[in-house]
């Protein structure tokens, strides 16, 4: 039977949160603040609202209840004035903070940030292989906080954000049977990911290049613009958990093109663990395109976090492309006046040099060897891109098949 109260309560009723971040000595007020916006944006992909942020400065987050005594009492105060569903923290908390925080908080949610990920990764994920890849990563992240989970299965009904748990319902609070769950997920995952080692193996030994990237920077809008299929893009993060492999024909040179999982600050590390085989894509690949987000203010940090994550993904040191995305958002800083050959200054409307010249000319351009910059929605200089990477593509296919393209390229002589 369909309860028809609860229906309309989740049809109608967006879920509403307040985010809590912590400055430390560690962490600037500017960056918290960054944090924050990305904390929401986590929240709104899972439709979740945000009604307020709290921050507090502290030398380091609280052992007990990660914020102090007077923020805690500030947060209950405007939760108690307020429509408020849950409350997320933006690091992860230890288990016993959540313990302490879910006394002070009662019927209020407590969730952190990697619990938001792990939802979106659940809600996203596509495939068997991802399936079980997220539920063996969220089984793994519960492990040591099964009292909080149990405490919320028990209390609610499994619905909404952060309880899109694997399903036990009872009180099995026996973390044995949590064990043997995980060991049987990671024992199917294996043969899942033996199956489609073979089927990589099976696949001619074309190039591979895989599209990498923070999340939400244009990946899959490049792989569409490349490969001219249809790929899922979207204004949310994580839009794409499962990699796509698409053949694509350059000049008469096949090669294969993945887009993969975007990358985030403070993954989980359970989910990295777990998607180790979905990541092979990445790691296995010849050739990588690196895309950043050039229109958002940390795209520098974004760039960092993905080096690091390829890094211990061991998929560093491949040839890589850098690619920066989303020129036509892109605004440069406003330069101080410019001046003509007479003293005069220049109006800013009589600058004549493109923002793409502007940045080929910066610093931005020297961040790697290979520095291209596009928009893949606006198609701009989508020919410099395409032309540097099938050089690159065409180097490497000449290594696997000398004889390769002797034949194309009489094939294609003799045509004319
Ligand atoms: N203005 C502008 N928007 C872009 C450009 N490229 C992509 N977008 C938009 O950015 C958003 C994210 O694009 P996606 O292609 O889904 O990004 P992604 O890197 O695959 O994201 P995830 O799969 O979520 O990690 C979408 O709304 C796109 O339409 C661009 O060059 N210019
Ligand atoms: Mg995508």
């Amino acid at each position: 039977m369909i309860d028809k109260s609860k229906l309309f309560s989740t049809a109608v009723q967006q879920e509403t949160a307040v985010l809590v971040a912590v400055s430390t000595q560690k962490q600037t007020t500017a960056k918290t603040k960054e944090y924050l916006e990305e904390l929401d944006f986590l929240a709104a992909t899972l439709g979740v609202k945000t009604l307020h942020k709290f921050t507090q400065n502290l030398e380091r987050a609280d052992i007990k209840t990660y914020v102090g005594k007077g923020k805690l009492e500030e947060i209950n105060t405007f939760i108690t004035a307020n429509p408020v569903d849950m409350v997320i923290f933006d690091d992860d908390l230890s288990p016993s903070q959540v313990r302490n925080l879910e006394v002070v908080f009662k019927d209020i949610k407590v969730l952190d940030r990697s619990l938001l990920i792990l939802d979106i990764f659940a809600m996203r994920a596509k495939t068997a292989q991802s399936k079980l890849q997220v539920e063996l990563a969220q089984y793994q992240y519960m492990y040591p906080r099964l009292t909080r989970l149990w405490t919320h299965l028990s209390r609610q009904s499994g619905a909404g954000v952060g309880m899109r748990g694997p399903g036990e319902t009872e009180l099995e609070t026996d973390r044995r049977i949590v064990k043997d769950r995980i060991a049987f997920l990671q024992e199917k995952l294996e043969k899942v990911d033996r199956q489609s080692m073979t089927r990589r193996k099976e696949r001619d030994r074309l190039v591979r290049v895989a599209i990498v990237g923070y999340t939400n920077v244009g990946k899959s809008t490049l792989m569409q613009a490349l490969s001219k299929s249809d790929v899922f893009a979207e204004n949310k993060l994580f839009a794409t958990v499962d990699s796509t492999v698409r053949k694509v024909n350059m000049e008469n040179i096949p090669f294969l093109l993945t887009d993969t999982v975007g990358f985030i600050r403070k993954l989980p590390t359970t989910l990295i663990e777990s998607f180790k085989s979905t990541l092979d894509e990445v790691r296995e690949a010849d050739i990588l395109l690196h895309v950043v987000d050039i229109s958002h203010e940390s795209f520098e940090e974004h760039l960092e976090v993905v080096n690091n994550t390829l890094v211990e993904i061991g998929a560093a040191d491949k040839q890589t492309i850098l690619v920066f995305n989303k020129i036509d958002l892109y605004k440069p800083a406003p330069k101080a006046e410019e001046w003509d050959d007479e003293g005069n200054m220049v109006p800013e409307e009589a600058f004549t040099e493109s923002v793409l010249d502007q940045l080929k000319k910066s610093y931005i351009a020297h961040k790697a060897d290979q520095v291209i910059f596009i928009s893949a929605a606006k198609k701009e200089n989508m020919e410099e891109l395409r032309n540097t990477l099938f050089a690159a593509v065409k180097a490497k296919h000449f290594a696997i098949y000398p004889n390769w393209l002797d034949l194309g390229y009489s094939a294609v002589q003799s045509e004319e």
